[in-house]
């Protein structure tokens, strides 16, 4: 499988750093919604080793409002900016072309579109004009943005098809399918069922022959999974060491990459996936 060259292409499983320009983002909402607060932790997750630092300006946590474009845009092109003069490698969390547009000026590399180019019909043609990398993650439902869940028979089939189907949608726009990154969308109208067996059948994905990034960080379902005995869901800041791990098992499945908010304990984990592989990551 070639890799486009503006992707992150470190010799192991790429570890994506998050970076939330959001007062409202579901376990970092606020924290860095200052642009100096932003570009700080930005420039901070890079040189601590992260491999792309995905930029977003619009929340997309179950019920959370729409922000006008304007507004998106003005949250990270400042930071993408700053970050990119900062020698950082930047992609933008944007379902909208406009914003997208604004973020490659300002010296993004990667598009990661949530929607999986269903949101924005000029997201497609967009990308293709840029030659830039482009994130499809798979969102059934995203017009709604609610989380009500998606009814899935077989939920790997079903989203490796509909993957499938825009992929075939970005390449007959032009996109050079060098270009393109999937990603199963855990907990986009997914319950932990569904996630997990997107997880547990990461190679059906793979199976499609491009590279696959995973979101598990700090999800609910993680939450869920390490709920105390009285049934209370684990709280976000306690699940980065479950975040790690599914790094760990997602860089032995093959995933390209794993986009985390703490980028240290998934690079160990990554680390510790290739050696126990047999591919000893360059320190
Ligand atoms: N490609 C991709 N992008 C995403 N953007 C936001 C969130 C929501 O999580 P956040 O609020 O922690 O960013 N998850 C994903 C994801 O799983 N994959």
């Amino acid at each position: 499988m070639s890799v486009h060259p503006l992707l992150p292409q470190p010799g192991r499983c790429a570890v994506v750093g998050v970076l939330n320009v959001t007062p409202d983002s579901f376990s970092d909402g606020g924290r860095y919604l200052d642009r100096d607060d932003a570009v700080r932790h930005g420039v901070a997750m890079f040189r601590r080793g992260a491999d792309l630092v995905d930029v977003g300006g619009e929340s997309t946590r179950p019920g959370a409002d729409r922000v006008a474009p304007a507004v998106e845009a003005a949250r990270v092109v400042p930071v993408i900016r700053e970050l990119v003069a900062e020698g950082v490698p930047v992609s933008v969390d944007t379902m909208r072309a406009e914003v997208a547009e604004a973020a490659l000026e300002a010296g993004a590399t990667v598009v990661n579109d949530v929607s999986g180019g269903l949101a924005d019909e000029r997201m497609a043609p967009l990308v293709a004009e840029a030659g830039v990398p482009w994130v499809l993650m798979h969102w059934r439902g995203h017009s709604r943005r609610m989380n009500d869940l998606a009814r899935y028979t077989d939920v790997v089939v079903e989203v490796r098809d509909e993957l499938r189907a825009r992929v075939d949608a970005a390449l007959a726009a032009g996109v050079d399918p060098a270009a393109l990154v999937l990603d199963p969308g855990l907990g986009f109208a997914k319950n932990a069922a569904h996630n997990w067996a997107l997880l547990n059948r990461l190679d059906a994905l793979l199976a499609l022959g491009l590279p696959v990034l995973v979101g598990a960080s700090r999800k609910r379902f993680l939450g869920a999974l390490l709920a105390d005995a009285d049934g209370r869901p684990r709280p976000p800041d306690g699940r980065e060491l479950a975040t790690a791990v599914v790094s760990a098992l997602s860089a032995a499945a093959g995933a390209w990459g794993v986009r985390v908010h703490d980028v240290d304990a998934s690079l160990d984990a990554v680390a510790v996936a290739h050696a126990w592989g047999g591919r000893l990551v360059a320190s």
